[in-house]
């Protein structure tokens, strides 16, 4: 290999190590060539190592199981679970040496112990450690530039883990212990998890989306049709999904703010900060990142469908039909100033709200969060996330206007869509206003010191029998 003399770790002393790998598929072979590229030696054990050979390269060393496996101490275990009996002959020559269990299940908990654990029972013998599952054949194959660089390693034993430790890093992965053979299991799960962390939030989004969906249809399509018997269905793909977007985008920017005013209440109510949120806060309070981007990427389909609005075919008939009517009712001027100035506003204020979500979801990557301090994160994300909460609203107010005073726009008795979505935002808002007052706010700021209400905090000397008399008092400082 072309990248065998340029790796830094040539001639460290480690990588002279033999390391053996048992099977010749996929993994073994992508496995094979980064081993051999981090300058190891690497023995391959195959059951006809004659067809396989030419797969690997030449450096490897390609053979039949017991040979392999007699030359060296460290073997990774590249066959799947079902599999694992066969190895059964190799025993003998495998008692002492430390097996690397890689394999991945195709479910989620599918058999009762981990492969790993399942490995270790067949081979008394052996010490087994769990890794390298969490990466795939593709990423080996490219090297840890691409792809995830952490490699999850648990065992019962610490030097064997140690060692396959130090495999990882010469092959520039990131070994993470993590613990005991029990953590097997997790391990093995871990690829196959579906965005953990986003499942309620994509849930919640969806959810919005088919109320206001169903609700927008009624009125946009439904309504026309059964009071006047017209075809509307062509608004479906963009206006009905145009108002549903920002409804959605807007409610989920408040409720990325709601759980902190209600957890700032629960502090205030019971004054202290001392007692554990319940569950659902916890659990919304953690999920805020991922509603706020979700919120953040339909706001921005939001802007693209609004920019497309005056590009459609219908957009364009309506216009000539609102031309021909003008010139046969000889009107002449249709110049309404408060609408003109509505649109400017609304259109320009969206784009501001837009332009500070951005903001915040560029600082929500790692690398950048990274970069910033605490108080840099926490401005962007607590202050100018509630100064483009505060611009949505009046986004959607200019947008309103008076609209919802006005009785035709309601259908089926159904108001205008944007004042539904009010009612959250403004009650976030409303709140915070509220925490900002000076009272208020000193007593929050007391409380996240550590300040309880009905504790006094006093500080006594030891008594004469040298304990300190306990009690109702409590020292938080
Ligand atoms: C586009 C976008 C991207 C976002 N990206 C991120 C991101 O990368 N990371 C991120 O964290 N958020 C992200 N968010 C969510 C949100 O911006 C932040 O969580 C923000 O800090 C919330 O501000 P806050 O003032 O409401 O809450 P906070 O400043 O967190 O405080 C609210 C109250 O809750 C209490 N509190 C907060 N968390 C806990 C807790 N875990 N346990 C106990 N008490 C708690 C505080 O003491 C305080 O009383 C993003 C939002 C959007 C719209
Ligand atoms: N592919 C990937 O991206 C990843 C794979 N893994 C894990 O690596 C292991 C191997 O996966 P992969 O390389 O993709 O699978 P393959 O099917 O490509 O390779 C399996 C290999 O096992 C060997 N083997 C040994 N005994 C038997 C037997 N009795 N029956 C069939 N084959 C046997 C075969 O080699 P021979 O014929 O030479 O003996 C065969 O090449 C699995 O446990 C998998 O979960 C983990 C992470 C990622
Ligand atoms: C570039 C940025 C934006 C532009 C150009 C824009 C444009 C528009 C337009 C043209 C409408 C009227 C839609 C219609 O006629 O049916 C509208 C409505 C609306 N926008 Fe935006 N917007 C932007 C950003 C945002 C953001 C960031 C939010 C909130 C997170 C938002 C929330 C809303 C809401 C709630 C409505 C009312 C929907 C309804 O009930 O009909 N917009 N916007
Ligand atoms: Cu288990
Ligand atoms: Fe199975």
């Amino acid at each position: 290999m072309s990248r065998v003399s340029s790796h830094p770790n040539i001639g460290t002393g480690k990588s002279g190590r033999t390391i053996g790998v048992l099977g010749s598929g996929d993994f073994a072979r992508s496995l094979a060539i980064r081993l051999v590229c981090s300058g190891f030696k690497v023995v391959v054990g195959s059951r006809n190592p004659k067809r396989k050979a030419g797969l690997f390269p030449s450096a490897a060393e390609v053979t039949f199981q017991a040979e392999a496996v007699k030359k060296t101490d460290v073997i990774f275990v590249a066959v799947f679970r079902e599999h694992y009996s066969t190895l059964c002959d190799l025993a003998d020559v495998l008692a002492g040496k430390i097996l690397v269990d890689v394999s991945n299940n195709t479910e989620v908990n599918h058999h009762k112990e981990s492969n790993a654990e399942y490995l270790a029972s067949l081979f008394p013998a052996c010490t087994v450690v769990k890794g390298f599952n969490v990466v795939s054949a593709w990423t080996l194959q490219s090297g840890a530039r691409d792809g995830n660089k952490q490699v999850l390693i648990c065992s019962n034993n610490q030097e064997a883990k140690r060692t396959v430790a130090e495999i990882a890093q010469v092959m520039g992965f990131t070994p993470v212990d993590m613990g005991c053979m029990s953590s097997a299991c997790e391990i093995e799960n871990i690829p196959l998890r579906l965005l953990p962390a986003w499942k309620i939030p994509i849930l919640l989004a969806l959810g919005l989306f088919l109320c206001f969906f169903t609700y927008n249809l009624i009125r946009q399509v439904i309504h026309p049709y059964i009071r006047e018997q017209k075809n509307k269905l062509y608004k479906i793909p963009i206006e009905v999904v145009n108002t549903t977007l920002p409804c959605v985008a807007y409610v989920m920017l408040s409720l990325v703010y709601l759980p902190g005013v209600l957890a700032a209440c629960s502090q205030l109510y019971y004054g202290t900060k001392y007692r554990r949120f319940p569950d659902w806060l916890d659990q919304w309070l953690q999920h805020r990142k991922q509603i706020g981007l979700l919120s953040f990427f339909c706001a921005a389909l939001h802007a693209v469908y609004s920019l497309c609005l005056p590009m459609r075919r219908s957009h364009r008939y309506q216009l000539i039909e609102t031309a021909v009517k003008q010139v046969m009712w000889k009107k002449m001027n249709i110049w309404v100033e408060e609408e003109v100035w509505r649109m400017e506003i609304y259109i320009s204020v969206g784009i501001i709200a837009l332009g500070l979500l951005s903001l915040l979801a560029i600082t929500s990557l790692p690398s950048i969060a990274n970069s910033l301090n605490w108080r840099e994160f926490s401005f962007i994300q607590s202050t100018l996330g509630y100064i483009a909460l505060v611009i949505s609203t009046l986004h959607t107010l200019t947008y309103g206007w008076s609209r919802a005073f006005d009785e035709n726009q309601y259908k089926f008795y159904l108001p205008p869509t944007y004042t539904l979505t009010l009612l959250v935002p403004c009650t976030v808002i409303l709140a915070k206003v509220i925490f900002i007052l000076p009272c208020i706010r000193q007593r929050l700021l007391r409380i996240r010191r550590g300040w309880e209400k009905g504790r006094y905090v006093k500080f006594v000397l030891p008594s004469a029998t040298g304990e300190y008399s306990s009690g109702e008092t409590s020292s938080n400082v």
